[in-house]
């Protein structure tokens, strides 16, 4: 009650009235569509926004550039993740590096990153191109037999399925089978995974993660272990089943180190690094088991729903799908000229409406939504926009108190007018193509400088591979097929889920829904 009523310099910082005291404006921003309150806050208040969350506690909504430059890359370790966040990272995921803070983080990180360089994943394109073409071999089965050679796909349970099958060789050289339906235990149940258990959090739900943070560690650890509610329990049998496969493939990735057969997943390339580390950084068994969760957990609904979010986009521009389709099928002439059945990433590289399509997906639909950072000590956020306080002051940078707990939204910031252009709001991927369409603006985000893989010590570690996967795809399927809209589309909703998964309006609990129309793309001219 002191903290949340003592004055700070965050009173005068504008911002939207609290809806009440249990909630504060939580409710607006976590159980709307994905992104929707913070673009109304954002062209209200500007990138740094002031909101109540439970029991009348002040926090900042942050998108302005230069502030999260400082928060993710400038001052990294100093802006931990909330505590009642990482309990959610240790129920999906263990104690990997998703949860994993400070010195512990630098020493998981380390063991992880020889697994994902650039040649590392430049080495998967073939496997990406081979998942893809098994979701165009079941299609072209299914549309054989159907009337006028059209069927109407799911497509969230198809791209689900390949990017499962992509991690699982990929990362543990593991065969969900997914696909082509040889479904095994672990595979079910990571399918929509994470709308099951955050889709739609309830008012409770969203009290009850609140009230975690005044609880000691151990006592909320207790609780979600055993807690039976469905949203958990459902967790917890993907825990149990997915550490029993983590566990065993530890095992034979290390007897297959010490054989010197080791293979070049990422599974194998992290266990030969922690092999190789000074026995004080290594990291333990169960750290090992963790960070396969982990890199099922990261690497598997985030490609999954952004390819799904391209799909919607190209059936609402044909046109758009029609030029892409060209791009790719002249590159896949030159490359069959050359004597080359595949196309390679230097080809990946060399098309221009493929990239800033790529491109202007992530920034449009970034799938990660939010990231939550907490200031460990008093700090200084510097600022790209002035803020004028509620009582007139013009304030260059932002004098916060150890303590202050930010929200920090991806769609805002990548929704930034003075960097990606007045039509902001807009899909329009020929903006990457346009000579000052796009500025500089401070260096923040790997990819693009967006924010949709975070930026610095904690930015995305698969960001290379998340790229290249997405273009495989996006050149097999395109390549073979055309799709369209079905009258469903104007329903989808940005269903936010810790991920960012297309859903239909009204009918939550069948799961990620997005219903296009496929036919078999024309041969020859385009
Ligand atoms: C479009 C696809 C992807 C998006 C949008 C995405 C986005 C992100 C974001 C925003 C974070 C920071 C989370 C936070 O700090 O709270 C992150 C972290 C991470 N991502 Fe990704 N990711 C994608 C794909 C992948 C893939 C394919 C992998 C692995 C193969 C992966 C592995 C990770 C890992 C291990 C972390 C934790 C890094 C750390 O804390 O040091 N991600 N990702």
């Amino acid at each position: 009650v002191y903290k949340a009523t003592r004055p700070t310099v965050l009173d005068n910082i504008p911002g939207p009235v609290s809806k009440s005291f249990l909630l504060g404006n939580l409710g607006e921003l976590m159980q709307n569509q994905a992104g929707a309150t913070e673009f109304s806050w954002q062209e209200t208040y500007g990138d740094v926004v002031k909101f109540k969350a439970s029991f009348g506690m002040d926090r900042l909504l942050i998108s302005d550039p230069k502030a999260l430059q400082h928060i993710l890359m400038t001052s990294g370790y100093r802006w931990r993740k909330y505590r009642e966040r990482k309990e959610l990272s240790r129920l999906t995921s263990g104690k990997g590096l998703l949860w994993a803070d400070g010195n512990a983080h630098r020493r998981q990180r380390k063991v992880m990153l020889p697994g994902f360089g650039t040649p590392e994943a430049k080495n998967f394109l073939p496997l990406f191109f081979s998942c893809a073409a098994t979701i165009s071999r079941r299609w072209s089965d299914i549309l054989f037999t159907s009337d006028n050679q059209s069927y109407i796909f799911n497509i969230p349970e198809w791209t689900s399925r390949a990017t499962l099958d992509a991690i699982g060789q990929a990362a543990f050289d593991y065969d969900f089978g997914a696909t082509d339906d040889h479904e095994n235990e672990l595979g079910k149940v990571y399918q929509n995974m994470l709308l099951r258990a955050f889709g739609s959090p309830s008012t409770g739900a969203l009290v009850t993660l609140e009230l975690f943070r005044f609880l000691p560690t151990p006592i909320t650890e207790f609780i979600n272990d055993h807690n039976p509610s469905p949203r958990l329990t459902s967790i917890h049998k993907v825990t149990k089943v997915a550490n029993a496969v983590a566990r065993e493939l530890v095992l034979t990735k290390s007897n297959a180190l010490l054989e010197n057969k080791g293979k070049n997943d990422i599974m194998s390339l992290l266990v030969k690094a922690n092999a190789g580390e000074n026995p004080k950084a290594q990291l333990s068994d169960a750290e090992l088991i963790s960070q396969m969760r982990v890199l099922l957990l990261a690497g598997h609904e985030t490609t999954a729903n952004s390819l799904s979010w391209l799909f919607y986009e190209l059936v609402r521009d044909l046109e758009l799908q029609k030029k892409l389709r060209a791009e790719i099928r002249a590159t896949e002439k030159v490359a069959a000229a050359r004597g080359d059945p595949e196309l390679s990433v230097r080809d990946l590289e060399g098309m221009p409406l493929l990239g800033a399509t790529v491109k202007e997906l992530l920034r449009y639909h970034p799938v990660a939504i939010h990231m939550f950072r907490v200031a460990h000590e008093d700090d200084v956020l510097p600022l790209s926009t002035p803020i004028t306080t509620t009582t007139g002051e013009l304030l260059t940078e932002l004098p916060v108190p150890k303590g202050t707990r930010t929200v920090i939204s991806i769609p805002a910031y990548n929704r930034n007018k003075e960097l990606f252009g007045e039509d902001a709001h807009i899909f329009n991927p020929y903006r990457w193509l346009e000579p000052n369409h796009v500025k500089k603006g401070v260096s923040l985000g790997p990819f693009a400088n967006l924010a949709t893989f975070s930026g610095g010590i904690r930015s995305c570690i698969g960001w290379r591979f998340a790229v290249i996967e997405l273009q495989a795809f996006i050149v097999e399927l395109l390549s073979n097929f055309e799709f369209a809209a079905t009258p469903k589309i104007n329903k989808i909703r940005r269903e936010a889920a810790l991920v960012m998964v297309p859903t239909i309006e009204g009918e939550l609990e069948k799961g990620s829904q997005l219903p296009l129309r496929v036919t078999f793309a024309p041969k020859g001219g385009d």
